[in-house]
Order: C-alpha cells, then structure tokens, then sequence
C-alpha cells in the first residue's frame, strides 16, 4: 500500500541502494512498534482504498461551498466505516482511540482543508470525558460516541481569545426554574472561531460567565443545544453562521454564535469540578484552572501533530532534492542532485533531526501527562501548574519550529515548491494555524516564562526545584561566572542551559528594577520580550535534554547501524540548534571563536554522514503516496511526470481555448484601444 509500483526514479533508487541502516527498524521506532505500523498501515488501507471517497477529485479547485460539502460528504464515508471497524476489533475504548490515532493523517489526505468534525472528535467528546460528573457522563457520552449529537468548543468570542477571564458570554441561573439563561449581552461577546460550529454540529460546550445568587463565579462550560435534532434549524434564540474565508482550515467551518435568552437546564453545567446546587449555592473547585484542562491535552497532543507536519515537508524536499538536478559545482561536470549544494542540505537535514526529537518530547509529554492526570484523578494537583507550564512552553516552540521548517522546505522546492501540487502549502497552512489556535504562542510562552521567574525566585531563596529546571540551581551558583564551553553533546546541552538561565535571570532583573517604580504587573509587561525569549531557550532545553535521555535508550535497544543514525540525528538537532542560538550562548558562556569554527566545522562532517542516511529516515516515516500527496514528495521520484500530469487536470486545461478569450480578449485585441 504504501510504495506505489511504478518505475522508480533511478537517482532515487541509486540513493536507496546506498542505505546503510534497516528502514524499517526505523519506522516501527517511530511508531512504537511493529505491531503498531501494521495496524497504521492497515487502517490506513482500509479507509483510502474506499472508492466511495472519489479521492481522485482535487477538491483543491473547488468553491467554497463545494469544498465543506464534499468534506462532510467524505466524512460520513469515513465515520461510517469507523465503527464498522471499530466493532470488528472488538469495540473497547481503546480501540477507537487507536483508530482515531491512526486516523489523523489519512484524515488529512481525505480533507486537506480540515476536517469539519474534528472538534467532535477531540475538544468535544474529551471535555465531556473529563469535566463531568458521573450522572452527565451517562446521559451524554454514549450520545457522543454514537454520534446522535455532534458537538465543538465554544469558548474565544470576537472580543477576547486569549484573555478567557473576561469572556463576556453569561449564563444566569434562576433556582425557580432551576434553569440557565445564556445571553450574548454585546456583539464581542459573540463566540467566533470554534471549528465545525457553523453549520455542521447541533451542539456545544460553551464556556460562559456563570451568575447564580447576584455573584459571578467565573467561566464554566455548559453544554449547550444549539439545532433542531431533526431540522438542524438554529434554536429560538441562536444566532448562528459560518465566519468565512480563512488563510486555510476552509472545510472545518469555523463559526460564529450569538444567544438571546437561551435556556439550559440546570443539569448541562458540567459539574466535575466547580458545582453548583439547585438551590444557587456555588461550591469552587480545588483549582480555578481545572475548568482549563482540555486545552492542555490538546497541547500535548500538538506535540505529535508538529513531528509529523515537519516528517511530512522534509520527506518532500528531501526527495525532491534527490532527484532534481541543477547548477553545476565544478564548471565542467554534469549538474549535480541539488542535495550537493550545502546550502540544500543545511535548509533540510536539521528539519529531519527537529521530527525526531519532537517525537521524542511527544512521547515524553504524553507519559508526563498521564501520570500528572493520575495523580490529579487522586486528588494531588500539585504537579498541574509544572504541566501546563511546560505543555505552553513546548506548544509554541514546536509550532513555531513546525511553520518555520515547513516553509524553508517549500522555498528548498524551489518554484515548484509553491505549486499546490507539490503537497506543502495545506501542511504550511496547518502549521501556522497552530501556532494561533489552542493559545497564541507569545501568551504561550509568556505563560511558561511565568513559571520560570517563580522557579528562579525558588533558586535563589534556596527552595526545591522541578527536575526540568535544575539547571537554574547551576546559574546560581556560578555566581556572575560564564559557563565554560566543552563541544560534547552534553556540554551543548549545558551552554543552551545556561543561556536559558541568563536569559531568565535578565528578565528577573529587569522585572525587579521595574517594580522600584512600577506594579509588578506593568514591570512584567516591560520584560515581555526576554521573559518570551527565556521561555524559548527553555523550550530548547526540554527538547535536547528529552532528546539526549529518549536517544539514549533508543541506541541501547537497536542495531549498532541504526544506533549510529540517531546518534548522528542528535548531534545534528543540538550543533543547529547551538549555531542557531549563538547569540544567546555568547552571553552567558565562555564560548571561543575556535569553539565556534569547530561547530560549523562539526555540522559539515554530520551532513557528511547523514547524506547517505537521510533518505532512509525519510522514507522511514513511511508516509505512503496518498497521504504525502505531492508531485515531488511520491515514493517513486517521478516528479516531472507528476507535475505535468497534475498541469493536464487543472479545469482551464479541459478545453483548448477558454470562453473569455471570445467574451473579452479578441474584442479587446482588435478594439485598437
Ligand atoms: C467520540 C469519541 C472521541 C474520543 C476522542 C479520543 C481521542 C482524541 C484525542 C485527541 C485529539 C487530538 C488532537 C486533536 C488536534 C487538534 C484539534 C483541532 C483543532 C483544534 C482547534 C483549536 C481549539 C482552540 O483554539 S480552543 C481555544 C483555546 N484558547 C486558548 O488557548 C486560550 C489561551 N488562554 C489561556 O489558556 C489562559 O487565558 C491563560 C493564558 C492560561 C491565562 O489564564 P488566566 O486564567 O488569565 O490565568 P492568569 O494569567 O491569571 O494566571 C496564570 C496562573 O494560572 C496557572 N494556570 C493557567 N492555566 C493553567 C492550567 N491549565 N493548569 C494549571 N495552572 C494553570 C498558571 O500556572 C499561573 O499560575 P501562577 O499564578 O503563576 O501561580
Ligand atoms: C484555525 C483556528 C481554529 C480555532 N479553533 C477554535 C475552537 O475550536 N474553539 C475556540 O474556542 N477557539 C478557537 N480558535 C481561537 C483561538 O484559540 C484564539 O484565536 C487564540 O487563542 C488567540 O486568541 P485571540 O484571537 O484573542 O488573539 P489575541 O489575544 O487578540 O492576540 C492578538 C495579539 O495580541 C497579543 N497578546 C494578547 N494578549 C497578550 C498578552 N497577555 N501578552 C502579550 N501579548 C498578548 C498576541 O500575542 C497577539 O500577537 C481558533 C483559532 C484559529 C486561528
């Protein structure tokens, strides 16, 4: 399923015959086992071979409208098919989340515009799993699952996204009626942005300010019907649409929402953790922040998405850059695979090495999250606060990572790179987008810069410290001396801790000298641009020091040949990442220009190496055909075939001279003006 059987290009070919490594011992480390990628292939098989899906229409060409309703056409096909294999492998809970694992990538190759059901499937069904009590886990979820209702979140408003304290949604309860109002008292306190809102789900979880007894107790989410069950006709009182054209997500039907003395019976307040009695009495939860909680699993979950956006465009421009010839180096030999320009390899191998660390960090984070959960589902939420801070921290920097890669990969493509057909530009699209939904990335990392200034301020009053900011302990104790500078993988690791701690340390300064005149709020708001850089560099940290542990243990459990690939990946991820920030290092670490030169010099020998391997690692991803869906990206290599067959389906090219020609050029032409 995955290769497609046509010649392959003999450059390619000549490429593949030189890898020293076993590809597929790759591809079942990334993803998690053997077991794992025959069920990855199988699923994934078992939906794109569907002819029902009509996968062979470019929906790329088509109007708007036409896009959502071919989108939610395709679906159906898909939900439908889901269940049927979900009950054939035994219908548990794990099952289907196994499934809708496998899912998110064949999803994308269905609708590469969006998916106008996401949202049920995620932010929906997870924040009815998560915030309710038992009684509404009853009513709603085997609802949910069997998709009798379909829902979204509903939460950013036209006036305020990031700042979800003053959301201006109210729900008011009268204890007589034992009933909520849900009003829209001004237009910015109208819900705009939730996915699969504006036409295509009947129901949501709506995050409104809660009044009962006089008092407002703060945002809760309430679930809320928004459409007739049987005419999908907005209910008296709903003011509902779609917000319109976007820079991309265009099928997943972004909406608009606005309530005027809605009712919500008194058993729709999701109750798991703020409660309310039927007589009004309101009782606070452990943490305010609890009502937060689906955000941060979408976080972690961004972590994987990120990996796998960049496995995606390197895959593209590796292979493009393996088959595509041009310039020669020496005047007089033939033009050499452009992957021979440094330059090429200096804009893709480093992408290649950020998927496979991010993969790690994915990892990591998603085992750190489910113990914190465990231990919260006890009552402990002590460890909360360290994981949103670091679910923030990691969501930008991935993302931002992820927007940035991708797009050095298209401009790697050269002018074919900016082709649709050439696969990159929804994954771009995708990418930037996550760099705004789920938390902006600057209040992401603001927030993650928080918890590092509380840290630092622990440091210096002697106070204990979470694992993944010791090295705050080393800064300190240095006292005003520079780190000295060893070229190891860890002596890396220690220069970006270091000028992470340096960084911190300016930002506490700069806030404490700011507090003489000002509130620490506003002395806060005038450090923003080191205490954003501090929460980057820290991001970093998390990465290679995760990378270094989980690249360790990788190299213990595989073959020596594959051992030396992931060392080779980890070399490359920290000397980029090290050049990259250099700035940042000089300033807190005792670093020669000699070390520096050694660096570069060092990148140059670890291209060297992973020239030969590259190709493995890419195809090791295993992104078959359909889902990598490039002209230059497909296994075979074929790419001037590819791109001049996508050029023959373009609608204009389906008849040989275009109506406007008679309409509007030749009148214009013999006009003489
Ligand atoms: C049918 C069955 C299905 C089954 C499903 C099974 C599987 C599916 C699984 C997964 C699906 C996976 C992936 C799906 C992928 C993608 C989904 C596609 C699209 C997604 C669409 C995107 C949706 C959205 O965008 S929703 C809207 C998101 N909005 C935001 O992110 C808003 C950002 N703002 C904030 O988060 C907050 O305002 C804030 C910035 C955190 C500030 O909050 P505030 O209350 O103002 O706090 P304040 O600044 O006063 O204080 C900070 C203080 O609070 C602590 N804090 C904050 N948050 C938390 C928290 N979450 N936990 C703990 N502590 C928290 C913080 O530490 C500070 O503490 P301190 O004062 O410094 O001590
Ligand atoms: C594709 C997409 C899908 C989405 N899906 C959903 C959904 O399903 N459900 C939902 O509820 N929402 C959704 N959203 C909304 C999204 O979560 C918000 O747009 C996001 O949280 C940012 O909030 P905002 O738009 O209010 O930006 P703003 O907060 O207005 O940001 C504007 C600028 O102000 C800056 N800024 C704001 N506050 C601060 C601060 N405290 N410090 C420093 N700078 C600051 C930001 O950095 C940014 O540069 C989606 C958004 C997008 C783009």
């Amino acid at each position: 399923m995955s290769k497609n059987l046509s010649i392959v290009n003999k450059d390619l070919k000549e490429e593949r015959d030189k890898i020293n490594f076993n590809v597929e011992e790759f591809t079942n480390w990334f993803y998690g086992g053997a077991e794992k990628v025959k069920e990855k292939k199988y699923i994934e098989n078992y939906f794109l071979s569907d002819k029902d899906l009509n996968l062979e229409l470019d929906t790329s060409y088509l109007s708007y409208k036409d896009k959502y309703e071919e989108a939610v056409r395709r679906s159906i096909v898909v939900y439908k098919k889901l269940y049927k294999l979900h009950n054939e492998m035994g219908g548990t809970h794990e099952d289907f989340v196994k499934i809708m694992e496998n899912l998110r990538f064949t999803m994308g190759a269905i609708n590469p515009e969006g998916n106008p059901f996401v949202l049920h499937f995620s932010m929906f069904a997870l924040t009815i799993m998560n915030m309710t009590n038992d009684e509404q886990k009853a009513e709603w979820l085997p609802r949910i699952f069997n998709c009798n209702i379909l829902g979204t979140y509903a939460q950013t408003e036209l006036g305020h996204g990031t700042y979800i304290q003053r959301l201006e949604t109210t729900a008011t309860y009268d204890p007589k009626t034992k009933e909520f109002t849900l009003n829209s008292p001004t237009l910015t306190s109208y819900k705009w942005w939730p996915g699969n809102l504006g036409h295509t789900v009947d129901h949501a979880i709506v995050m409104a300010q809660l009044y009962s007894q006089g008092k407002c107790h703060g945002i809760q989410p309430f679930i809320v019907q928004l459409r007739d069950s049987e005419t999908h006709k907005p209910l008296p009182g709903i003011d509902i649409g779609d917000i319109g054209n976007k820079v991309g997500f265009q099928t997943v039907n972004n909406g608009f929402l606005g309530f005027k003395n809605v009712k919500v019976p008194y058993k729709n307040m999701l109750m798991k953790n703020s409660k309310l009695l039927e007589d009004g009495t309101f009782i606070k939860p452990k943490n305010a922040k609890l009502n937060y909680g689906t955000m941060v699993i979408i976080r972690v979950h961004m972590i994987i998405d990120a990996a796998c956006r960049i496995a995606k465009a390197t895959t593209i421009a590796l292979r493009y850059s393996l088959v595509r010839r041009q310039s020669p180096i020496n005047p007089n030999e033939i033009e050499p695979k452009i992957i021979e320009h440094i330059t090429q390899q200096n804009k893709i191998f480093p992408g290649i090495a950020k998927a496979v660390v991010f993969k790690c960090m994915a990892d990591y984070l998603t085992k750190l999250h489910l113990s914190i959960t465990q231990e919260g589902n006890t009552g402990n939420l002590a460890r909360m606060p360290e994981l949103h801070a670091l679910s923030c921290c990691l969501k930008a920097v991935c993302t931002n990572e992820d927007a940035k890669t991708v797009e050095v990969c298209r401009l790697s493509c050269g002018g074919h790179g900016f082709l649709r057909s050439a696969g990159l530009d929804d994954v771009y699209r995708n990418s930037t987008a996550a760099q705004t939904y789920e938390g902006e990335n600057t209040v992401m990392l603001l927030q993650a810069a928080r918890f590092l200034i509380k840290s630092f301020n622990e440091a210096r009053n002697g106070g204990s410290l979470t694992e993944g900011v010791k090295y705050l302990f080393d800064f300190i104790g240095r006292n005003g001396k520079r780190e000295i500078f060893d070229n190891s993988i860890n002596g890396i690791l220690r220069a970006i801790q270091a000028a992470a701690a340096g960084r911190t340390y300016i930002a506490w300064k700069h806030i404490e000298d700011d507090k003489r005149h000002n509130s620490i709020e506003v002395a806060t708001n005038l450090a923003g641009v080191h205490l954003t850089k501090a929460a980057e560099l820290h991001g970093y940290v998390c990465l290679l020091q995760v990378g270094i542990e989980e690249i360790e243990k990788i190299i213990r459990n595989v073959s020596p040949a594959l051992g030396l690939v992931f060392k080779n990946i980890l070399e490359l991820f920290a000397v980029d990442l090290i050049l990259n920030k250099i700035g940042d290092v000089i300033q807190h670490v005792d670093i020669s220009n000699e070390d520096i030169e050694k660096l570069e010099k060092q990148m140059e020998t670890l291209f060297k190496f992973f020239r030969t391997s590259a190709i493995g690692v890419v195809d090791g991803f295993d992104f078959s055909d359909p889902i990598i869906d490039s002209t230059l990206g497909s296994y075979d290599g074929n790419v001037y075939e590819n791109l001049i067959n996508a050029a023959r389906k373009s609608p204009l090219n389906q008849e040989d001279v275009n109506r406007t020609f008679h309409l509007y050029i030749k009148p214009f032409m013999k006009s003489n003006l």
